[in-house]
């Protein structure tokens, strides 16, 4: 897959829903009804970060929930994106973008979200061709002004602001021109998703889909 198809791609994701989950999960067994969970209040795109022992067999078990479009987020390596594609994902998330990670997931015909802080490495992306990129740590960077300026001269590149955003302040990102949705881990909160509180996140999903 070339840059240029990934991005079309990481774009029509991106497009499906204002808000992509960011899930860390230490228990599959919780992995099946969470996805049901937000999909149904209207979160199909969902990324499990490969932080936990339990990701890849998360990412196997919400695979199989029905309407779901499920990623692995937190890859680093081409070993992660074998394992993660193994384990059916259908894109990949980097927090940042090497060439070898870059490579691998071409060759892969894996679709990935690559990160950027900075205007510098907002472009040696789009220099190789990956015009949707995602904005990380978004909040700690600077927030939806310092994307908002990032954006002004590189106005081809679109994101996804990801890292610290909750209800406060999604609003201000997806308000900007240059993005197409946001991640977060705010739909999940820990401790509803460890007491299975099922219909709590199904109103958190929805109220983000609304957004
Ligand atoms: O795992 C990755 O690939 C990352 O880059 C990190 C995640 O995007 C953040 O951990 C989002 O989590 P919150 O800040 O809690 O919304």
């Amino acid at each position: 897959m070339t840059p240029a198809q990934i991005s079309q791609q990481t774009e029509a994701l991106c497009r499906r829903a204002p808000v992509i989950p960011v899930l860390v999960i230490e228990d599959a067994t919780l992995a099946a009804p969470l996805a049901a969970a937000l999909i149904a209040g209207g979160l199909p795109v969902l990324e499990v970060t490969l932080r936990t022992p339990a990701a890849l067999e998360v990412i196997a078990a919400m695979a199989t929930v029905p309407g779901g479009i499920v990623g692995a987020g937190t890859v680093l390596t081409p070993a992660d994106v074998a394992a993660a594609k193994a384990a059916g994902a259908r894109f990949a998330v980097s927090p940042g973008a090497t060439d070898r990670l870059l490579d691998a997931c071409e060759g892969a015909d894996l679709p990935l979200l690559p990160g950027a802080a900075t205007a510098t490495e907002a472009m040696a992306l789009l220099e190789r061709g990956y015009t949707v990129q995602k904005f990380f740590p978004a909040s700690a960077i600077g927030g939806a002004p310092a994307l908002k300026a990032i954006g002004a001269p590189l106005p081809q590149i679109r994101f996804c602001p990801t890292g610290g955003i909750g209800h406060d302040t999604v609003r201000d990102y997806l308000s900007l021109p240059n993005v197409l949705c946001v991640g977060g881990s705010w739909v999940a909160p820990k401790k509803l998703v460890e007491n299975a509180e099922w219909n709590a996140i199904t109103n958190l999903a929805r109220q983000a889909a609304s957004l």
